[in-house]
């Protein structure tokens, strides 16, 4: 470990030394042997990296839309971790701190910091949208804790590059209840205020992330709370297990894993029989009553513990027909209360959300439902349900395209939901949102041993998980070209080799995949394996952008009952407008997203009105309101040989000439007026006013416009009317008398690469 500081240039040098003198180096401070080692296995990585200690790595973060769509992806995360990190701040206010949050890539999605050291901490790229990973940032908290997937400090000289060398940084993985990364929880300061208790406030307040995120995970399944002391069940140190209805250990909390003694693969060999010697229906009987004490019971080690189970309706209700029709009150509930009060603690963890006050679905989840849910009278949507209904259970894998936030994720949770495999798990691998180098590893599992710098254990890996259920796999136009081979390997021969192992893995799993890419397009860039292609879709199916739905306002419906369950809010007139001209880019990620702002700020009121709207979305749809109307005069100025044969006043249908038959020239040939062009040539039913036909007699400058091609005309009018729109293809073809089919055809022809 070098511990040296080279200063960039001679005449900050004498600064730099004085600077250095009064800074205690990492080796300082009481740092074990497994700690110095770890830095050191750091180092020689970010020396194969080809890092320089002294160069300033670029330390630009990325662009404001860039990182809404890893704060969009992350979006569960961050609601989870939010609360966690105002409190964890409080507790380091005022010490030229900093908490940061970031994905599982090492990008920092959100952070909270004193204001002087915030702007020290911006030179080194210590704020959002900067990628703190390894490879980019040198050895780093962040960076090192996801490679060691562990609780990682980095003080001072011990961190790679000399540019960071004022900093200390605590950092502790997030892990979800199968043991995979989520994102990093990070305290960043000046080296001078180290305090070695930061780095057990951050294990902390991770764990207090994960307990809540496996709360909300596994919130219809039964979870066991479990300590050797009772009085520990309700804190931070318990263990949770959840629990499937027939006895299979489907997620664990860190804390059940350090108890138990076991890996996280291990425990899934076991059942609650094996481990705890009971059955559901016992522990449903049992904690029936709020009164129930905790069970005792013996580990396979011999070990007591005293257990709490917690359960929501469905598995009382499957597990007991003698409930059947007593009237549902979640079990989870009255349960928490009763725990807590009990070990006279607070809930493990904070709420998630400042609409915590409302009973909900999970933060970015949206329905936990079947496919139904999700038909809330779109045609377009409607139809792909209908296509997904025949081909399930019938081993067809299914390719979902769209937009990102267009809800792919929640499609492929109501197929598994729907599906033969609904009680198997559901698997979902983001394969952009893994380093290159880690994606092998982490869909195919690897050995003890197989490499360095990784859990040195060993790893079930994502598609052995989803055995006897579906794998979900996100965004597969950012899987490694490299990486493309292996996976059509495994699903055609359905059998995994854990990397580093000889032996292979039988696997039966259904496969759901999802992108926002042009897979065809790829595949002509030689980015995407055509075999591969045609082995994931078995059947394709695309979701349309918000803005192409006509159910905009059912979703509304939708998402407010279910953010604000307790009482009906509805939509201002003003703000229905604004919604009903915006083109949503974020499609219903976003919608949901200003909804759940507009539920929580509308707390007390009956209506949604633009006070309850953030102003940037305010601004945003305002403009696209303006840019309507600016469109609408625009048309309303254009000469009337410039519009289509649509808006041409209606005349008797044998008075247009054959040749001047505008859509196929049939009438051309047959000397028959061409029905269709009669029947667009009626005027729209309830079109607003720049869109009323005009009589063709007001078109002088028809002559004068010889360029202009009839198609021209008719395309810039499509332009016109879908801008004017804000975008929305199905208000835009309901105005023209056309349908959204043609729309799409006519601009995608038109339209240059
Ligand atoms: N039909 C719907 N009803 C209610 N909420 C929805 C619907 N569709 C999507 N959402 C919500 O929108 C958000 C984004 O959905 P989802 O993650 O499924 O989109 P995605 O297309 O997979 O996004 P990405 O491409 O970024 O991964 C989630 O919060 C989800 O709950």
């Amino acid at each position: 470990m070098a511990t040296s500081y080279l200063p960039h240039s001679a005449s900050n040098r004498g600064r730099q030394q004085a600077d250095d003198a009064r800074r205690p180096i990492a080796s300082a401070l009481p740092l074990g042997e497994a700690h110095v080692e770890r830095i050191d296995e750091s180092h020689e990585r970010c020396q194969a990296f080809g890092l320089s200690r002294i160069e300033r790595p670029d330390f630009s973060p990325m662009g404001r839309s860039d990182l809404g769509v890893v704060r969009d992806r992350n979006q569960r995360l961050y609601v989870h971790a939010a609360p966690v990190m105002e409190m964890l701040y409080e507790q380091i206010v005022n010490s030229q701190n900093m908490v940061v949050l970031t994905d599982a890539t090492g990008t920092i999605i959100h952070s909270i910091g004193d204001d002087d050291f915030l702007s020290r901490a911006s030179k080194v790229a210590l704020q959002p949208g900067a990628n703190w990973s390894e490879s980019s940032k040198g050895t780093n908290g962040i960076g090192t804790a996801l490679i060691e997937e562990t609780p990682t400090l980095v003080h001072a000289d011990e961190h790679f590059l000399h540019a960071n060398h004022f900093l200390t940084c605590s950092a502790a993985p997030i892990l979800d209840p199968r043991g995979n990364i989520l994102g990093v929880l990070d305290v960043s300061g000046d080296q001078r205020s180290y305090h070695q208790h930061t780095m057990g406030l951050v294990k902390m307040s991770a764990r207090m992330i994960e307990n809540h995120w496996l709360s909300d995970d596994y919130r219809n399944v039964m979870r066991l709370h479990f300590h050797s002391r009772v009085e520990f069940i309700g804190t931070l140190m318990e263990g949770i297990l959840a629990v499937s209805q027939d006895g299979k250990l489907v997620g664990a909390n860190r804390g059940a894993l350090e108890q138990l003694g076991l890996s996280g693969a291990a425990l899934r060999m076991h059942t609650l029989t094996s481990l705890f010697g009971t059955t559901v229906p016992a522990l449903v009987d049992r904690f029936r009553s709020p009164l129930a004490a905790p069970l005792s019971v013996e580990a396979g080690s011999g070990r007591q513990f005293h257990v709490y189970a917690r359960f929501s309706w469905p598995v009382w209700h499957n597990a007991d027909p003698s409930v059947r029709d007593e009237p549902v009150q979640p079990a989870v509930e009255r349960s928490t209360d009763r725990v807590s009060e009990r070990a006279g603690e607070r809930p493990a963890a904070p709420a998630p959300s400042a609409s915590a006050a409302e009973p909900r679905q999970a933060a970015g989840q949206g329905s936990r439902e079947g496919l139904a849910s999700l038909t809330t009278g779109d045609a377009a949507v409607g139809t792909l349900v209908d296509k997904i209904r025949r081909v399930l259970n019938r081993d067809i894998p299914i390719l979902i395209l769209g937009e990102t936030g267009t809800g792919k994720e929640l499609l492929a949770r109501a197929i598994h939901q729907d599906s033969e495999r609904a009680k198997q798990p559901f698997v979902a691998v983001n394969c952009a949102s893994i380093p290159d180098t880690l994606i092998e590893a982490e869909l195919f599992g690897y050995e003890e041993g197989a490499f360095t710098g990784a859990r040195r254990k060993g790893a079930v890996g994502r598609i052995v998980q989803a055995n006897g259920g579906t794998l979900f796999l996100d965004e597969i136009g950012d899987m490694p070209l490299a990486l493309q081979a292996h996976l059509l390997r495994v699903l055609q021969e359905r059998q995994v080799t854990p990397l580093g192992s000889g032996k292979a893995v039988a696997v039966d799993v259904t496969l759901v995949c999802a992108t926002h890419r042009n897979l065809r397009e790829m595949i002509e860039q030689k980015t995407f394996r055509e075999d591969l292609y045609y082995r994931l879709n078995g059947l394709a199916v695309r979701l349309p952008a918000l803005r192409e739905r006509s159910d905009l306002m059912a979703l509304v419906d939708r998402i407010l009952e279910r953010e604000c369950p307790r009482r009906r809010l509805q939509l201002s007139a003003e703000v229905v407008k604004l919604f009903q001209g915006y083109h949503w880019p974020g499609n219903v990620r976003q919608l949901f997203n200003v909804l759940r702002t507009a539920c929580v700020m509308a707390a007390g009121d009956s209506q949604v009105t633009r006070d309850h709207l953030s102003d940037d979305f305010i601004e945003d749809a305002g403009r696209a309101l303006d840019s309507r109307a600016a469109a609408a005069a625009a048309v309303a100025a254009e000469p009337a040989a410039a519009l289509p044969s649509a808006y041409v006043a209606p005349q008797p249908a044998a008075a247009v000439p054959a040749e001047r038959s505008p859509q196929t020239g049939a009438g051309a040939a047959t000397g028959r007026a061409d029905p269709a062009a009669s029947r667009q040539a009626e005027p729209i039913a309830g079109a607003p006013d720049w869109l009323v036909p005009r009589p063709v007699a007001a078109a002088p400058a028809a002559a004068d416009e010889p360029s202009r091609s009839l198609e021209d005309i008719e395309l810039q009018s499509i332009r016109l009317a879908v801008e004017a729109a804000g975008g929305n293809i199905s208000v835009a073809a309901k105005r023209l008398g056309i349908s959204r089919n043609t729309i799409y055809r006519k601009l995608r022809w038109n339209t240059p690469r």
